[in-house]
């Protein structure tokens, strides 16, 4: 399960891990970074399109949405010296979000979910309390290898219609509430992701109040829940952070409302 760490938990693990700046180029070189730290920006992991259901051919009923290709990602980690055993941790300065979504796409891709990390509170927590360096790490090149995982958690458009109708799931939009009164799959929960993030400290909330906020929604964990967003960016952290606090059985839309529309599948709107 990926975890979320504290940066004192980092600091006393650092010589162990592969430590991963998802922010743009000029933020980690101009800024500064963790000591170590590759660089490997948002936009470098994400498909340069929306692939739709069906879009590898005739017979693919598969939804990559912004997924990369594995060769791709292969590629990738491997030039920035991230081995496929690797313990990752990984931060930016948006909360979390674009760091989940880097985690997520590796387990997703095979990397094991008990070696990947979220840094809490995101960079600034680490510049607060601990120091930063603008050198640049050595990197040996390794040969990153992508091995999905026979059992998905990624599920497709049909799968999110049923789910509506089905009383032991969930379906939560994980939006700001304009987007979702615009137009949400319908039966879905509003849960922006935000809500479960302290503002100031840029962290999650205290376990016993991220909890309760689920709760009235309507999100407990002996429900299944089925997440979806735009282009599954902030799902990502609302996954990291429900595995976080122990929800089991978890669902990952990759498509999301981009595809959802694609199709032209029903929306409802207001709130
Ligand atoms: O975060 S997002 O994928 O909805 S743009």
């Amino acid at each position: 399960m990926t975890d979320i760490v504290s940066t004192d938990w980092v600091a006393d693990h650092l010589g162990d891990l592969g430590v991963v700046d998802v922010r743009d180029a000029w933020e980690y070189d101009g800024i500064g970074h963790l000591p170590g730290a590759v660089n490997i920006p948002f936009d470098s992991f994400r498909a340069e399109e929306h692939a739709a259901e069906g879009s590898g051919g005739a017979n693919d009923d598969s939804s990559t949405g912004m997924l990369p290709d594995a060769e791709d990602f292969e590629a990738l980690l491997g030039e920035n010296g991230i081995a496929t055993d690797d313990e990752i941790v990984a931060y930016d300065d948006m909360h979390g979000v674009f760091a989940a979504r880097f985690l997520v796409t590796a387990e997703l891709l095979g990397h094991d979910p008990e070696k990947l990390h979220l840094l809490d509170g995101d960079f600034s927590a680490w510049q607060r309390e601990h120091e930063t360096t603008s050198d640049a790490p050595g990197v040996e090149a390794t040969d990153y290898v992508v091995d999905p995982p026979a059992e998905s958690v990624l599920v497709d458009a049909d799968a999110v219609a049923a789910a509506g109708d089905d009383p032991e799931t969930v379906v939560v939009d994980t939006r700001e509430d304009w987007e979702y009164e615009e137009g949400h799959v319908p039966g879905a929960i509003l849960l922006d992701w935000k809500d479960l993030v302290d503002d100031e400290s840029r962290g999650i909330l205290p376990r016993d109040e991220a909890l309760a906020v689920l709760e009235e929604r309507g999100i407990t964990p002996n429900r299944r829940v089925v997440l979806y967003c735009n282009t599954a960016r902030r799902i990502s952290h609302t996954y990291v952070v429900l595995r976080h606090l122990g929800f089991e059985d978890l669902a990952f839309y990759e498509g999301s409302l981009t595809e959802w529309e694609e199709q032209d599948r029903p929306l409802e709107t207001g709130s």
